[in-house]
């Protein structure tokens, strides 16, 4: 199956400072990665290269076979990457109604189809951001996203701090995103066993670079490799 996103030796960072070192990673149309790793790895500043939010060095970037690592953030949204950071920027002083109607694109993914995945949102639909809690911030974060219709949706930490409700709340509902409708994605989680059942493929990282890449089954059963790269306590 031909490659929705490729991303070889790539190289990036901060400043001076090169934080990712020689990357590869790719996703197939309809499948998910798990982007796995210790804390300081890599793993948001891998997100964040591909919505073009750091130095970039070298390497490529491939969407659908064009090249974007020269493309400023917005012409790479366009082009149909979705992103949900791990601060969520969603606007605190509008609704959450409006939250999602001033970024819609025609697609699949209307106002109502995110309502019926998070019916949370429905019923706070006249709420500032502002007034929402961290879960439901989280979810209009995510449902932001989707109304752009991207072909490759990027989430970065989606259940960081929630209470362990919510986190079930919303890797159900990411389950539903990826398995249920397809949608290509790649997921940074500190769940990971509940991450890794819901995605096909996972990569670890270590110090920037690519220290496994396999089927996300295959690693769900690797104690040896999780507990190296992960440590104990983070992988159940
Ligand atoms: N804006 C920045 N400027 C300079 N260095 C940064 C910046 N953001 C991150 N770094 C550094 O880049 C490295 C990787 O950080 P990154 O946030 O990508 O890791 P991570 O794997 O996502 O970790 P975490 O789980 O803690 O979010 C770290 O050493 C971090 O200190």
């Amino acid at each position: 199956m031909a490659e929705l996103l490729r991303i070889e030796s790539l190289s990036a960072g901060y400043g001076k400072a090169t934080v990712l070192h020689s990357v590869n990673l790719s996703v197939e149309p309809g499948t998910a990665v798990a982007l796995l790793g210790r804390n300081g790895v890599g793993k948001t500043t891998t997100l964040n290269t591909i919505v073009g939010l750091t130095r970039y060095r070298s390497g490529s970037i491939r969407l659908q076979g064009t090249a974007i690592q020269g493309m400023p953030p917005e012409r790479r949204v366009e082009a149909g990457i979705g992103w949900v950071p791990q601060e969520r920027g969603i606007f605190r002083s509008l609704t959450v109604e409006e939250n999602i109607t001033a970024v819609a694109r025609p697609g699949r993914w209307t106002l109502s189809a995110v309502y019926d995945l998070f019916p949370r949102l429905k019923e706070r639909r006249s709420n500032l951001g502002n007034q929402l809690s961290g879960g439901e911030q989280q979810m209009l974060s995510i449902g932001r996203a989707l109304v752009l219709n991207p072909i490759l949706l990027l989430l970065d930490e989606p259940t960081e701090g929630l209470a362990p409700i919510i986190v079930e709340e919303l890797l159900a509902a990411i389950r539903r995103i990826v398995r249920g409708e397809g949608l290509a994605a790649i997921i940074v989680e500190q769940h990971a066993q509940q991450l890794l059942a819901i995605t096909d493929k996972a990569i670890i990282l270590d110090r920037g670079s690519v220290a496994y890449s396999g089927d996300s089954s295959r690693l769900a059963e690797d104690r040896q490799t999780l507990g190296k790269f992960l440590g104990v306590g983070t992988t159940e």
